[in-house]
Order: structure tokens, then C-alpha cells, then sequence
């Protein structure tokens, strides 16, 4: 092995991201994922270039799109030469796809790459169950009309009936706000804390844009200049009006559509690279990712399916010998405002701390003033595997504008897992 050298974050863009059934309805994950790397190619100039990597994802994806990622990379202005790949792991999807390329430049395997990804909710695959499927294939392979009828005997128009992308956790039938629901019961966050997390994501996503912070991040879309999830003008009294949208009965419900992430349609890319390729083509390297980690907890025995973020922070902050105050700014996923607030609390309980991560002491308080100073999912929406690659493009411009620091990403999946990493300039 080559020994690892640092991998450089030259920046990023992304389309606006949009809900569901809006603006991107008919366009899907490839037209989507061409048009936002076609934007970073046309941005760095790297027309006819071939980069040593391009990692995409998508968690919801048609067959159809092949692999994403080099379909994506052949429309897009790369050297039909530059390969690419498609990952999975939920919402940290485009967080791994940089990772993925970071490391191969780490370890010299390649100079220069794309990691990013894209999610539709609007155009998902809808598919016929197993015993039509089964029919089908039999009947396009069968020679001859009479025995491709013949595979139709007994038929029932039953099968017919579609089968769409589960929305609930295979292992517990649960979907993730319901479990999140739960996060929050135990970790008593109140609705109102819920709500004023929420309110204050939109009202920083809407000043960074009115500020121009995401002039040359957000490249306009069908029509679309700006996350059409965003609304400055929503109020605590407005929220506070919202039924619960996953516990409607109990009467203990939190969680509602302010303050849970909307199904949303977007995509995103980051350009990375080693320094000495950034320097040969003039790239001004905005920071580097200086490590990360992934982690998994057991929520099919009663962990909260999306605290797994708390785990793999101390593994990554021990390994690097820093702390959790060591940060100038957190960029902390909003699936939903519980899900940040149950974080916090537990990396400030003292029981969790000890008994479950098996520190010495609590990680502490963080300062609430440092997460997300540009707004986050609750605002800008949250197309599940362009949310990783729209939070390093953000965080590295923010550590160029402020001149230099550190900054902690952290993102919790489905499955019960987390991916973290550190950003530093
Ligand atoms: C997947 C991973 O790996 C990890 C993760 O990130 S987990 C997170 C994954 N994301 C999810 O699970 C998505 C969850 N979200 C949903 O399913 C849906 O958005 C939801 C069930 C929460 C809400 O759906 P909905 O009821 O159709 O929402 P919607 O119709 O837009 O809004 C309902 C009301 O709230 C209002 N509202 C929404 N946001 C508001 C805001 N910020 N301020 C004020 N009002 C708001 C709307 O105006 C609407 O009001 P009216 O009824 O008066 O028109």
C-alpha cells in the first residue's frame, strides 16, 4: 500500500431540491444526476477530462438506470473513459460516494473524482408481484404463441396488483418516523423544541440564500431556482396546528410535517482530488476530509433506529484524539428535529455515554448556535442520497468563507446506521 495522503474537497453543486411530485415528476434519478454533474463539469472546466472515479447513488432506483453512476458520468461532459459506480446505504448514500472516492485518492489509486447521488420519490419502480413475474419470464422465453399462452393457465387478475418501494423497515414493519417517534418518547423532546429546530433550519437556509451563499452551489432546474421546500415565512403558531403526522393516536405524538423531512426529489455532486492534481489544474482546495467512520446499532432490539450517528462519532473523535467541542460547526442531518435533538441528549446523558458507548465520561453539550448555520434537510428537503453530497458541498464552502476550521458531518440511515466524517481547512 501507498502510504495515505490527504484527500482535497474542491467544492460542489446540487440542483434545488423539490417535493415530491413537483418540479422533478417526470424527470427521474438520471436526469437529475446528468444535469447536476454537467454543472460541476461545466464549473471546474473539466470538459473531455477523465477522472479516476465517479460515485453515485440513489436509495430508490429503476433497474432501467444501469448503474447510475456511469450513465450519469457518460451524459455528462467527462471523458467517456472516467468509470463509474452506483452505492447504497440509505441517506448517507453520497456521503459514502465521497468517502468511496476519497479513499481511493488517499491510497494513490486515482487523482481525481465525483461522489454524489440522487433520489426520486416521484418516479419510484412499481412492480408486479413474484407469480406474474414468474410468468412473464417464462412467457418471454417460451417459442411460439400456444406456449407463451400456455404460461397464463390459471391467471388471476389479483396479479395485477402493483407492489411499490417499501416505506417501512423490513425487520420491524415500522417506518422511520414512527421510529423516530418512538426516539423521541424516550428521549423526552418535546413538540415544541421539535418545532423551533425546525423553524430556525428555514430561517437559515433562507438567509444564506438571500446572503448569495448558495449562488454558485445551487444551479437552477427545470425552472427552479430554490428549494421549493422552503418556507421563511412559516410561524411556531402555524406548526403548532399540525396534527401528528406518525402517531396519531396515542396523544403523545411529535412528530408532523414541519418538523419531519418532506418526500423530496433532487440531486448533488462534490468534486475531490489529491492536492498536487488540484494544484496542477489551478483548484483552490476548500478543505479536506480528514476522516470518517461508519457505525450500526441493534434497533431490531429496541436501539433507536437513528442513533447510530452517536456511535460511530466517539470511535471517529478518539481515533483523531479530539473532542466533541473540537468543532467551529456541526452539520448534523435533519431527518427529523428529534432525531438531531435525541443525538444531543444522548452525547450529553451521562448513563448513555458510559453504559452504551463505554466512554470515561459524557461527550457533552454542544452549542446549538454551532449546527447547520445554513439551514438543513428540514428546509432544504431531504432526497435521500443527495443529502451527503449537498451537506459537503455546504460545509466546505462555509469552511472556505470562514477562513479555515473544523467542521463534523453527521448522518443518520435506515437500517440503523450512522456515517460521520470530519472536514477541515
Ligand atoms: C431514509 C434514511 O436513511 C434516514 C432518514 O433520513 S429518515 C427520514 C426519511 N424521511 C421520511 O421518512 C419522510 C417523512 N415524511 C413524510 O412521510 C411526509 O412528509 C409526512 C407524513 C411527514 C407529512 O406528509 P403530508 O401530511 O403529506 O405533508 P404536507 O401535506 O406537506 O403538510 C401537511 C400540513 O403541514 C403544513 N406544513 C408542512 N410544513 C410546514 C412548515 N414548515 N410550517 C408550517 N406548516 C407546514 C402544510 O402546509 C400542510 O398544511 P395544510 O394541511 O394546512 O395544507
Amino acid at each position: 500500500m501507498r502510504p495515505v495522503r490527504p484527500v482535497a474537497v474542491l467544492g460542489g453543486v446540487r440542483i434545488p431540491f423539490c417535493r415530491q411530485n413537483t418540479a422533478y415528476a417526470d424527470v427521474g434519478n438520471l436526469g437529475m444526476s446528468v444535469r447536476t454533474l454537467g454543472a460541476l463539469v461545466e464549473k471546474y472546466g473539466l470538459h473531455g477530462q477523465q477522472l479516476g472515479e465517479v460515485a453515485m447513488g440513489a436509495v430508490i432506483k429503476h433497474s432501467s438506470d444501469w448503474n447510475l453512476g456511469r450513465e450519469a458520468a457518460l451524459s455528462s461532459g467527462l471523458s467517456a473513459l472516467t468509470p463509474g459506480i452506483t452505492l447504497q446505504r440509505a441517506c448517507g448514500t453520497s456521503l459514502d460516494s465521497i468517502i468511496t472516492v476519497g479513499n481511493k485518492i488517499a491510497t494513490g489509486q486515482i487523482e481525481a473524482g465525483i461522489g454524489g447521488g440522487s433520489d426520486s420519490t416521484s418516479d419510484v419502480p412499481i412492480v408486479y408481484g413474484k407469480v406474474l413475474r414468474r410468468r412473464l419470464l417464462a412467457a418471454a422465453a417460451a417459442r411460439g404463441f400456444k406456449e407463451k399462452l400456455a404460461q397464463f393457465r390459471g391467471f388471476s387478475f389479483g396479479e395485477l396488483k402493483p407492489e411499490f418501494p417499501g416505506v417501512a423497515e423490513p425487520r420491524t414493519g415500522k417506518s422511520m418516523g414512527e421510529h423516530c417517534e418512538d426516539m423521541a418518547k424516550e428521549w423526552n423532546i418535546s413538540r415544541d423544541s421539535q418545532d423551533e429546530w425546525a423553524l430556525s433550519s428555514h430561517q437559515k437556509l433562507a438567509a444564506a440564500y438571500e446572503r448569495g451563499f448558495f449562488d454558485d452551489l445551487v444551479v437552477s432546474f427545470r425552472g427552479v431556482s430554490r428549494d421549493n421546500n422552503l418556507r421563511p415565512d412559516s410561524s411556531l403558531e402555524k406548526m403548532a396546528t399540525l396534527k401528528p403526522a406518525f402517531d396519531r393516536s396515542s396523544g403523545r405524538g411529535t412528530l408532523t410535517a414541519a418538523n419531519s423531512t418532506p418526500l423530496t426529489d433532487g440531486a448533488a455532486a462534490c468534486l475531490l482530488a489529491s492536492d498536487e492534481w488540484a494544484q496542477a489544474h489551478g483548484h483552490e482546495v476548500l478543505c479536506h476530509l480528514r476522516d470518517s467512520q461508519s457505525a450500526a446499532v441493534d434497533f431490531v432490539h429496541g436501539e433507536g433506529l437513528l442513533m447510530a450517528p452517536t456511535v460511530a462519532v466517539p470511535q471517529m473523535l478518539a481515533r483523531n484524539g479530539l473532542s466533541l467541542q473540537d468543532f467551529d460547526f456541526y452539520e448534523i442531518h435533519e431527518a427529523f428535529a428529534a432525531q438531531v435533538l435525541c443525538t444531543l441528549r444522548a452525547w450529553e446523558s451521562e448513563e448513555y455515554c458510559r453504559n452504551r458507548l463505554g466512554l470515561a465520561a459524557p461527550l457533552g453539550r454542544i452549542d446549538p448556535a454551532k449546527i447547520n448555520p445554513n439551514g438543513s434537510s428540514l428546509a432544504t428537503g431531504h432526497p435521500f442520497a443527495a443529502t451527503g453530497a449537498r451537506i459537503i458541498a455546504t460545509a466546505a464552502k462555509e469552511l472556505k468563507a470562514r477562513g479555515g476550521g473544523r467542521c463534523l458531518v453527521s448522518i443518520c440511515t435506515a437500517g440503523g446506521m450512522g456515517v460521520v466524517a470530519i472536514l477541515e481547512r
